[in-house]
């Protein structure tokens, strides 16, 4: 049966990077993939044509759909608006919480070509392959009540940290199960000696760990995780934790990889419906010029066509003609390194491409 895809440039370098990513996606069709493709507004194109960041009509189009290949939101054009509820970032936001998309899988794996692009010494990233698991519906992104208001003759501004056991529970069997098809390490990162919220995050993963006896789970608070990230990150496997740990984790650990412009993710519903999309965001002072890297969002339809469309031989073509491009020594300006040779967003979307036909 032939699957929707929806494509949602949004802002920024997001309709630079999504053009490269659909380009592969249209190589995988003419190999056979049976999906029809289309695309919608989100985020601050979509406030500038319909007064707000998440149309009906881009909702009903992203619930109709096996699966969206999302850009980026955001962009200074659009920081000043006062109502929050308009931003670019509420649209984004809006659809992993109207989609349930709560399990969101952001791989931190660094390609042996661009060791030496890494922030840490070549031998500290060399093989490296981590897996952050974020809880991507709740946590202090979405608690209520949030909001700046007056209180004893001044402004306060505030937001709340909430997650039930249901939710913890969830995310802690993706985190699992997803380690025991790895390394069958699970480091659950919290701040469990302060929050609450996170005291009850930790027992809950206690209280699943019995079920998954080959699974060794240990516990980490996020401030050490940060350090131990760029200390020694190859000690992890797989990290769980909730939205705003796994949102900041997450970028830290990608200049592990080289750069932003190399993290994919997928972020998962319960029924394998997902959206996937680079980690980085619409990068305002690069935008326009053609220079962004498209290999994350090149990568992000690699996780689509293992985790939602179950085609992981042509997941692993990409994966494979990212590796050969890297190989033959091209690189955009966020990865370059002595000797190799600078293209731009769209150079490297041809050299992929032409990997990818020819592997
Ligand atoms: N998923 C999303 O749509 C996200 C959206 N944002 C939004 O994006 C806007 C900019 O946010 P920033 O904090 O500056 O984060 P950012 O991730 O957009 O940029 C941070 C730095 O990384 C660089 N960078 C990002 N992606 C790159 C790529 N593919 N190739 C080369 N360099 C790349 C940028 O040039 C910039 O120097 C804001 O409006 C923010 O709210 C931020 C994060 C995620
Ligand atoms: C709008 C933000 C929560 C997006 C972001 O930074 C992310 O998901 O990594
Ligand atoms: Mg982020």
């Amino acid at each position: 049966m032939t699957q929707k895809i929806l494509v949602l440039p949004g802002d920024g370098i997001g309709p630079e990077i999504t053009a490269q990513a659909s380009r592969i996606l249209a190589a995988c069709q003419a190999q056979g993939l049976d999906v029809e493709v289309e695309e919608g507004l989100v985020g601050g194109s979509a406030y500038d044509v319909h007064g707000e960041p998440l149309p009906a009509e881009t909702l009903e189009k992203a619930k109709a759909a096996r699966a969206i290949l999302l850009g980026a939101v955001g962009g200074p054009k659009w920081d000043t608006l006062e109502d929050l509820g308009k931003r670019p970032e509420k649209g984004l936001l809006g659809l992993r919480k109207n989609l349930g998309l709560f399990g969101n899988l952001r791989p931190a794996i660094t390609y042996p070509q661009l060791a030496d692009a890494s922030s840490l010494k070549p031998e500290l990233v060399a093989g490296l392959d981590i897996m952050i698991v974020r809880e991507l519906t709740g946590g202090i992104y979405f608690g209520q009540p949030r909001g700046i208001e007056e209180r004893d003759g001044q402004r306060v501004g505030f937001n709340t940290y909430v997650y039930s056991e249901s939710e913890i529970e969830r995310i802690g069997r993706v985190a699992f199960e997803m380690a025991q098809k790895r390394g069958k390490k699970l480091c659950s990162v919290d701040k469990a000696n302060v929050l609450e919220v996170t005291i009850l995050w930790r027992e809950v993963m206690e209280r699943l760990a019995p079920e998954y006896p080959d699974v060794e789970l240990s516990h980490m608070y996020v401030d050490n995780a940060a350090m131990q990230l760029v200390r020694a990150p190859k000690q992890f496997d797989v990290m769980v934790t909730g939205n705003m740990f796994g949102d900041i984790l997450s970028d830290a650990a990608a200049m592990l990889t080289g750069s932003i412009g190399m993290l994919p993710s997928a972020s998962l519903n319960e029924s394998g419906q997902g959206m996937y999309e680079p980690c980085h965001g619409s990068a305002p002072d690069i935008a326009g010029q053609g220079i962004a890297n498209p290999l994350a969002t090149i990568l992000s339809v690699a996780m689509m066509l293992r985790y939602s469309l179950d085609e992981p031989a042509l997941a692993k073509r990409i994966e494979d003609a990212v590796g050969k491009v890297l190989d033959d020594g091209l690189r955009t300006a966020d990865i370059a390194s002595e000797g190799t040779r600078t293209v731009s967003t769209a150079e490297m979307g041809d050299a992929v491409l032409a990997a990818f036909e020819s592997l």
